[in-house]
């Protein structure tokens, strides 16, 4: 049988507390198969990048390659998070280019390309994951490396006039047909990247989800919504109600409602927005005050980025404001926290939740609105309030739809889903949950490694 080689900028090691939907997704998935998974150690080395670590922990060999602070600066805070995160959420205003860091990223992805090389045998599926490693199977194929190579792409894929903004965007996206298949989250995200290639890629559209690039290399394109490990959090969240930390929330409450939101600190996510609609809600349903208290959880990401530094110093301006004009003396109404919680913790959270809100102005998948789904009591489920531009709104149809710039839409979402009937509540769910129960993360790996061992080569 084939050995199954992962490859991503974030690995989730051994004992490491992570927050961000790739690397707790992956982890599930190595964990089904074993192999090797490859990536950034997640340390700046002081002099060179490229010491390598190896480890073997349940089956998975971990191989990680320390970054210099130039190349951490360059490749991860530079090009990776400062020009693409940007350009792929469609935040053309904020993308920051510069030739220099554009360079670094290649020379990350070329030194990647290099350690992992001469670890490959012909026969292991390599599997790379999302766009800090565009360019990866380009550099693997310079190598020699003859393995199937498939690319997953955990956030959207914009429009094509978008990604022509990018300098050079040819050098970067035109190298994706270097790889075996190329996966998307979204039959929408499939069919912005065939306007690309069609528009500005040099490329022909020969057919849905076939790509022939300038060099007349064929490539293979499809969707695959990623998905969670359901039957997992469904059983970690039945017995949440036994945590210490849970519990004393739940009686924090003292009765009152819980709306939640659990999100990287990233503008992505929408969080000046959804505050600014929680406001509209209270200034709007003044007979539902008291009633229910808001809780965002907002891990701290990028710190190395001003843009995310600037989103810090806003939300905590802004819960202070709502707070100030809406609290009383026995009631918050909202409660902002920016600390990270294993999954124990966040499953019990979203139990305890009447309303999921998770508006993101644009989100590949949005795992986050998956888990709170498989978290619910059945007896007594929550409602969920999600943005139409999450990748997860194509599955979770039972959610109440919103467009995160509306705050009016998103406030009468709020109040509709505290006085949604337990039925409603109930049917609602039973055909997320059905969507997540079928298709979840271990169908979602079968499904892309079965497509890329049938492409032709
Ligand atoms: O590695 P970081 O810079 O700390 O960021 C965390 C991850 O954020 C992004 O996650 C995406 O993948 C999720 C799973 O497919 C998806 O649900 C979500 O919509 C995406 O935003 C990023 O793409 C990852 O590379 C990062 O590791
Ligand atoms: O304190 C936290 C906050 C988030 N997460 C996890 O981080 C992932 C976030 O994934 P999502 O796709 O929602 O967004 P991303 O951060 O990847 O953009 C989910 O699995 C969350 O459960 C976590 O484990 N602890």
């Amino acid at each position: 049988m084939s050995r199954l080689v992962v490859v991503s900028n974030r690995v989730a090691l051994p004992g490491s507390n992570q927050n961000g939907g790739l690397a707790v997704a992956l982890d599930a998935a190595l964990r089904d198969s074993g192999g090797l998974w490859f990536g950034w150690s997640g340390k700046v080395a002081r002099e060179h990048s490229g010491e390598v670590h190896e480890e073997h922990h349940e089956g998975i060999d971990y191989v990680t390659v320390d970054l210099s602070r130039e190349d951490y600066e360059g490749h991860y805070n530079g090009f990776s998070n400062r020009t693409l995160w940007p350009l792929l959420h469609f935040r053309l205003d904020l993308v920051d280019y510069n030739v220099g860091t554009q360079a670094a990223y290649r020379g990350v992805n070329a030194l990647f390309a290099e350690k992992l090389a001469k670890r490959l045998r012909d026969d292991d599926i390599v599997w790379v994951h999302d766009y800090h490693l565009l360019p990866l199977a380009q550099e693997l194929r310079k190598r020699g490396v003859r393995a199937r190579i498939g690319f997953f792409l955990h956030v959207p894929f914009p429009s094509a006039d978008i990604v022509a903004g990018l300098p050079n965007h040819e050098q970067t996206f035109g190298a994706l047909v270097a790889y075996d298949l190329v996966g998307f989250q979204t039959e929408r995200d499939l069919e912005r990247f065939q306007d690309y290639m069609r528009l500005f890629g040099g490329g022909e559209v020969q057919g849905r989800g076939e790509v022939r690039g300038q060099d007349g290399r064929q490539v293979r394109a499809d969707a695959f919504p990623i998905g969670i490990d359901t039957a997992a959090l469904e059983s970690l969240a039945s017995r949440s109600g036994r945590i210490a930390a849970i519990r004393r929330v739940h009686s924090s409450l003292n009765g009152r409602m819980l709306a939640l939101g659990v999100d990287r600190l990233d503008y992505s996510k929408g969080l000046p927005e959804r505050f600014r609609a929680f406001e509209r809600f209270l200034e709007k349903y003044t007979k539902l005050h008291g009633s229910l208290t808001y809780l965002q959880i907002a891990p701290v990401s990028r710190g190395g980025v001003a843009s995310y530094r600037a989103l810090r110093r806003e939300l905590e301006q802004f819960a202070g404001h709502i707070n100030g004009g809406h609290a009383h003396p026995d009631w918050t109404p909202v409660r902002y926290v920016n600390r990270t919680y294993p999954h124990a913790t966040l499953t019990g959270l979203y139990r305890l939740a009447r309303i999921g809100l998770i508006t993101p102005l644009r989100d590949g998948m949005n795992l986050v609105a998956k888990e709170y789904v498989a978290a619910q009591d059945p007896a007594d489920p929550g409602a969920l309030v999600l943005s139409i531009f999450a990748g997860a709104a194509r599955e979770l149809d039972g959610a109440l739809l919103v467009n995160p710039f509306d705050s009016d839409g998103v406030a009468d979402a709020i109040a509709a889903a505290a006085k949604m009937p337990l039925e409603e509540r109930r049917e609602r769910w039973q055909s997320m949950i059905t969507r997540l129960r079928d298709y979840d993360i271990h169908a979602w790996r079968k499904d892309f490694l079965r497509a890329l061992a049938e492409t032709q080569r």
